[in-house]
Formats: C-alpha cells, structure tokens, sequence
C-alpha cells in the first residue's frame, strides 16, 4: 500500500514536473531545453518518468543536485508557470556540458518539483495547475484553430495573389506580345516600304535608261539616215550633172549636124518654096474670082427685086439689134460675175486666180491643185527658199516662221502679222511667196502706190479686198509692197483724205488677231508707218543688203539661170518661132566667180540679178556664145563702176 501510495505520488509529482517543465516552455524555455526554444508538442506523460530519470542522474560532482533550495524557491514555482523568463533566479556562472546543455534549470524545476511533493497542497496545487493547462489547451487548441483559419486564409489569399500575379502575368504577355506584333509589323511595313522605294528606283533607273537608250538609238538612226540622204543628195547631184553635160554635148552635136543638113538642102527648099507659092497664087485668084462672080450676082438679083431688098434691109438691122443687145448684156453679167467672183483690182498677183476656176485652166493652177512637189520636196529636206539666197540667221527665222504659221493654221490659231524691211532688191517680195507657198496659204501681191490714184473709191476697195481674203480656204498672206506709200503717218501732210479713209479701213480690218489673213508688209523705210500699223505687227525682220558668202551664192544662182540654163527649147512669141543659142561656159571657176563677189560690195540682190542678165546679153551680142573669164570680168567690171556711180548721183542729190 505504502508501495502505491508512493507511487501514485510520484506520478502525481511526474505530472506537476512536466506542468512545470511545460509552464517553463510556456515562458520561453522548456527546463530540458534551457536555452532552445520550447517543443511545439506536449511530451507523452507515460513515455517519460521523472523520479526515475532524476534517480538516474549520476552522482557527478558536475550535475550534483542541491538538497536545498532557498525560500522564494517555493513561490517561483507559480511564476515559473506563467511569468517571464525574467523572474528566474540569475545564473551568472552557468555550467555547461561539452555539448552545451546547461542542466541548471533542469535542476531548479526539480528542485521545484521536490517541494512541491513535499507541501501539503500540492494537490490542490496539481489540480490547478491541470486546470489551468487545460485552459491553456483549449486555448491553444482555438489558437490553432485559429492559426489554422489564419493559415487557409493566408492560402486563400496567396491563391488570389497568384492568381492575380498569374493574370497580371499573363495580360502583361498579351501586353507584350500585342506589342512585339505592332512592331514587328512595323519593321514588316518598314521593309515592305524600304522594298517599294527600292524597286521605284530601280524601275525608274531602268526607265531612264531605256530611254537614254532609245535616245541614243534614234540619234544613231538619224545620223545614218542623213548620210544616206548626203550621199543619194551627192549621187543625184552627179547624175544630173552628168546628164546635163550630156544632154549639152547632144544638142551641140545636132545643132552642128542640123546647120549643115540645113546648108545642104537650103537650095532644093527654095526652089520647092518657090513652086509651091505660084500654085498657092494661082488658086487663090481662081477663088477670089470665083467668090466675086457668086456676090455680083447676088447683088444684082437683090437690087432689080424689091421685096428681096426689104428683106434683106430688115435682116441685117434685126441683126446688128442682136449683136447689139447680146453684147451689152454680156458685159454687163460678166462685170457682175468678175465683181462677186472675181479678184479685187487690187490684188497684182495671187496663187489663187482671178477666178475661182482660173486654176482648171492653166498648168501652174492645176499643179498648184494638186500641191505643188517641188515644194513639198523642198520642205521635206528642209531646203525651202531654194531660190532666194539670204543672210543664214534671217533664213532660218523665215523658215521658223513658214513652219509656225503652217501650225497657226493646222491648230486653227490666229495669224501673226508681219512686217519686211530693208533696201530695195533684197528678196522681201520672193521671201513672202516663198514664206506663203511653204506655209500651205495662198498668196496675193499689191503694192501700196495702188491706192492713192483710187481717190474716194478706195476704202470701198480695201474692204473689197479683205472680203475677197477672207474666203481663202487655206488662209492667205496678204503681202503689201512699198506698204509706207499708203500706211504712212496720219498726221504727214502729203496724206490725202481718201487715203487717210483708207488706211483707217486697213487699220479696221486689221484690229483683232485674224484666222484667215497673215499681213505682211514690206518697206524701205519703216520708220514711215504709222504708230497703228506698227502696232498690229508681231514679227519684224530686217533684210540687209547681201554679204559676200550671199553674193557668191547669187552669182553662182543666176549664172546657172541666165547663162547655163539659157537657149534651151523653141519657144512660140510674138507669132514667130524664137529659139536662143545655148551659152557655152569656159573658165568661170569658183575663185573668178570669189572676186567678182568681192568687188560687187553693197549691190542688191536685184542688182546681180540684173548684172548676171547683162552677162548674158554680152554673150548673145558676141560672134560665139561663149561665157569666158575675160567677158565676165568685163561686164561685172562696167556693172561695179556704172553701180559707184549710181550711188554717188543719190549721195549728191539726198546733199
Ligand atoms: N535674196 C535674194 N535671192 C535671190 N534673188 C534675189 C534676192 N533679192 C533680190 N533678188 C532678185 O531681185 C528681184 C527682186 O526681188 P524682190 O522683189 O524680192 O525684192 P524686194 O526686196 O521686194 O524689192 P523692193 O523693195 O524693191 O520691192 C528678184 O526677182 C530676184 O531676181
């Protein structure tokens, strides 16, 4: 029994220990684990058995337990239960083992221990203090409970986080995957565009080159095609030469063959002629004779009978009546048709005609119908103005001009109008026809001194005549010589009133751009015009006196018209057969042709004209028809020094 109660006491002690141990964890420190932080779980009650543990000590001087502990040993033990760490007894000389454990709490809770055993209320303090664990159970329990509820919170929270963080992640890699796609289909734009402009300029590389290269293409193509006309224009040219001097070389031969045929048989004709004129006589006595006899006759028959006289009376007076009537009502249909159809009195010379159907009967006409190829050709090769020889820079603005005003008309465009100055002789006339013909219009000649004599009549005249333009189908070039003599200034008092109508009537017509006249004048002294003539005028072109390049050209021109060209075919003049002898050319060489140009200083082109015309009358007055040197000297020679002479009678009479 003693045995039972002892050991029902010492279980009652064991658990008041482990309390104590456990209230000692509660402070901070379990007494086992002095100085480690106290063991989450309460220790097993019967896996562990204190007396006997603290029996087993060893009796080591180093774990040696004090018998007796000192008085506020006994009130520790409640504080040890629940107070801080701090109430403990200071320990400053703490025993330690090799491995570091420090049995003094050890000993101080068993120490407790004893004296708890040994109190009278130890009971009443074991149920307390079992209490007051199973509170602090409970309470732990609901502080887990609560730890628990904490915990699963926290869970719950940190799934939230996660998952927001996971959202948040995954909007930031949409986020940036929107973004790597916008720039990347930039940098796709970027390239795409980088490509095109690429590609453009390559293309328009390529473009330029192709046409650089066609440029090329088509110079080369033009260069050749020029050679090929240079060398066929050479080749022709030969030809024709060669075929003139053949043709040349025949006609001498028959004319000499001819000469002598003609001395041969000049005898035998004459006898013939004269035969054949005595038989003509013969009949034409034995007619005459015959024609008298039948008309004495008849005169007889109608003198001895009356009634055949009255007859005869009324016939021939019905018939005078008639020829009479017809021929007055003729002029006056004809002055009506030449009045509405025909061309103004004005007009000199016109490629139209003076009738609309003049062109159907004359060769020039119809050939001029039909276009005239020659020049057509001439404008082909751009050869215009064959005829007339000029300054270069004035006659290459002419054929400016011929092509503009040909376009002026292809476009329906108005004409510009024109005024050619300078000395007498100098081509202005044959320039205008040319500028006309190359331009396609028709052209009309009059001069200026044509006005005046018309006195009141010439206003009507004027207007008649720009009428009469106006119906030109292809447009025409109204070409007014000596243009000062009647468009001089309005306020010069050598101007009559009738002219002064009339050029106010020119001035009139001529006040708006016109589709259907090209106007142009010509003058020796344009400073003579009027401010309102000048005005209405768009091109002004001088034409000088000939240099000596353009004296050569001239010479050579007329040598080959008047001299090489000369006495070709029989012509019909005057009733009579006419026949000039050809010129025979020696020795007129381009240096002997130099020199007569260079001594011809300050002629006109009219005055060489006229001087090579001379030339030829000299050959015609010689024994021969021989042109050499030395009669070609001769003439241009006296021409020269009758020319100086001239021009000193002007000098001394303007003085
Ligand atoms: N530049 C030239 N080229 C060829 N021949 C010319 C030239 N100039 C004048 N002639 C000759 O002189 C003649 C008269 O020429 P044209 O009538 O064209 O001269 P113009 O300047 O109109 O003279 P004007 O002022 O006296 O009327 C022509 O028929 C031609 O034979």
């Amino acid at each position: 029994m003693y045995r039972l109660a002892k050991a029902s006491r010492k279980t009652r002690i064991f658990n008041a220990a482990t309390v104590g141990i456990a209230s000692v964890a509660a402070g901070g420190s379990c007494l086992l684990c002095a100085g480690r932080p106290a063991h989450a779980e309460p220790s097993n009650e019967s896996s562990f058995s204190l007396p006997s543990f603290i029996n087993s000590l060893p009796a080591s001087p180093g774990y040696s337990i004090p018998s007796a502990a000192p008085a506020p040993a006994q009130a520790a033990a409640p504080a040890a239960a629940s107070g801080p760490p701090n109430d403990l007894p200071r320990n400053d000389f703490p025993r330690t083992s090799a491995a570091g454990f420090d049995p003094e709490a050890l000993e101080r809770g068993v120490q407790m221990l004893r004296e708890i055993t040994s109190s009278l209320h130890a009971n009443k303090v074991f149920d307390s203090l079992r209490k007051q664990e199973e509170t602090r159970q409970a309470e732990e329990a609901a502080r887990k409970a609560e730890f628990q509820a904490i915990q699963s919170e926290m869970e719950v929270r940190k799934q939230q986080v996660m998952y927001e963080e996971q959202r948040k992640l995954a909007q930031q890699k949409s986020q940036t995957e929107a973004q790597r796609a916008r720039y990347e289909d930039e940098l796709a734009r970027k390239r795409m565009q980088a490509e095109h402009e690429g590609k453009r300029i390559l293309n328009s590389e390529l473009v330029k080159m192709q046409e650089e290269s066609s440029m090329r293409q088509e110079q080369l193509r033009r260069q050749t095609e020029e050679q090929i006309q240079a060398q066929r224009h050479q080749t022709e040219k030969e030809r024709a030469e060669i075929e003139r001097e053949t043709i040349r070389v025949r006609v001498m031969a028959e004319a000499e063959g001819r000469a002598h045929e003609a001395k041969l048989a000049e005898d035998v004709n004459r006898r013939m002629l004269i035969e054949r004129a005595s038989l003509e006589k013969d009949k034409w006595l034995a007619a005459i004779n015959t024609t008298f006899g039948h008309i004495g006759g008849g005169l007889r028959a109608v003198l001895t009978d009356q009634d055949k006289l009255v007859v005869m009376i009324g016939g021939i007076t019905a018939l005078a009546a008639g020829v009479y009537t017809t021929r007055e009502g003729a002029r006056v249909i004809w002055s009506y048709i030449d009045r509405v159809l025909g061309q103004p009195s004005l007009i000199r010379e016109s490629s139209r005609g003076k009738y609309p159907w003049s062109k159907w009967l004359t060769f020039k006409g119809l050939k001029s119908l039909f276009g005239n190829k020659e020049v057509q050709a001439a404008m082909k090769d751009g050869k215009g103005f064959g005829n007339v020889i000029l300054h270069p820079a004035l006659h290459k603005r002419i054929q400016h001009l011929a092509a503009a005003t040909a376009n002026t008309k292809f476009h329906q465009a108005p004409f510009r109008n024109m005024l050619f100055y300078g000395p007498p002789g100098t081509g202005k006339t044959m320039a205008a026809k040319e500028l006309a013909m190359q331009s396609g219009l028709d052209y009309a000649l009059m001069t200026g001194g044509d006005v005046a004599p018309l006195g009141s009549q010439a206003v009507t005249k004027i207007h008649e005549l720009f009428n009469w333009a106006g119906k030109s189908k292809k447009g025409l070039l109204l070409f007014i010589d000596e243009a000062d003599a009647f468009l001089c200034e309005r306020n010069s008092n050598v101007m009559s009133e009738s002219q002064r109508s009339a050029l106010n009537a020119l001035l009139y017509r001529t006040g708006d751009q016109s589709k259907d006249i090209v106007l142009v004048l010509a003058t020796n002294r344009p400073s003579d015009l009027d401010s309102a003539v000048a005005d209405r005028l768009d091109e002004v072109l001088e034409f000088p006196l000939p240099g000596e390049d353009e004296r050569v050209k001239l010479l050579h021109l007329y040598l080959d018209k008047y001299i090489a060209q000369a006495g070709t075919p029989k012509s019909w003049k005057s009733g009579l057969w006419n026949r000039q002898e050809k010129i025979e050319i020696r020795n007129i060489t381009n240096d002997v042709i130099t020199e007569a140009a260079r001594k011809m200083e300050g002629f006109s082109g009219r005055e060489i004209a006229k001087t090579m015309a001379s030339v030829q009358g000299a050959v015609y007055g010689s024994k021969n028809s021989v042109l050499d040197a030395d009669l070609f000297r001769e003439v241009i020679d006296y021409k020269v020094a009758e020319h100086q002479q001239r021009r000193k009678i002007a000098t001394e009479g303007s003085a």
